[in-house]
């Protein structure tokens, strides 16, 4: 029977949630993912989670479904206070790839969970050191189309992570849900193994 509800179409997060053993559904939840001027990245990456939990939330009212609690997230990849979310195109992809290289970026994902009572959040906060990448390199990379639908145009679970020299904090978090938090986050609920 289904426990929550998981407002994303990210199959990452799909695979990463399924982890925790709890049973959910997938339900839509698109808003506009347009920072607002000036906003500092950790407010926006969380504004982003609140805003697709409480879109799934009204879904939920709206189609008459039975409410049981949302869980949102958004995953943004942070150089110097500069967020970069997902390339537009490929040109844009090798830009960030370049602007990565040699450098060491957060990686800001935000967690919600939306119920009867309100809205939770949660942050994950990961620092990843890039190697120097040629332009060869970020030219086979960009050319592989891993990075077109990613925050920061690189996948730290797939080739992507051949660039990562060093990782200070949630491989999962990186990849889009980081799972510790998003078990305790749960258990503070009653779900999941965390829970117990
Ligand atoms: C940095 C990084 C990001 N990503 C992905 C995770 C997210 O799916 C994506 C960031 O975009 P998001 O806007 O956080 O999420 P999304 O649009 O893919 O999905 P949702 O429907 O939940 O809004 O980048 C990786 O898969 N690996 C990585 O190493």
């Amino acid at each position: 029977m289904t426990q929550l509800y998981l407002a994303s179409g990210s199959p990452r997060r799909k695979e990463l949630l399924a982890q925790t053993g709890v049973m959910f559904e997938r339900i839509a939840a698109p808003i506009d993912e347009t920072p607002q001027a000036a906003e500092n990245p950790r407010d926006y990456v969380i504004r982003m989670a609140v805003e697709k939990a409480e879109s799934g939330w009204q879904h939920l009212i709206s189609m008459g479904l039975a409410l049981k609690p949302v869980l949102a997230s958004d995953t943004s990849v942070v150089l110097a206070d500069e967020i970069l979310g997902k390339p537009l195109d490929a040109a844009d992809a090798a830009a960030m790839l370049r602007k990565l290289s040699g450098q060491t970026h957060e990686v800001l994902t935000s967690l919600a969970l939306r119920d009867e009572h309100g809205v939770q959040t949660r942050l994950s906060v990961s620092r990843v050191t890039f190697a120097q990448l040629s332009d060869a390199q970020i030219a086979t990379y960009v050319a592989s189309g891993e990075p077109m639908d990613k925050a920061g145009a690189y996948g730290i679970q797939g080739l992507g992570g051949v660039f990562v020299a060093h990782l200070d904090g949630s491989f999962t978090g990186v990849m889009g849900l980081p799972l510790h938090d998003t078990a305790a986050l749960l258990a503070q609920n009653g779900l999941g193994v965390l829970a117990q």
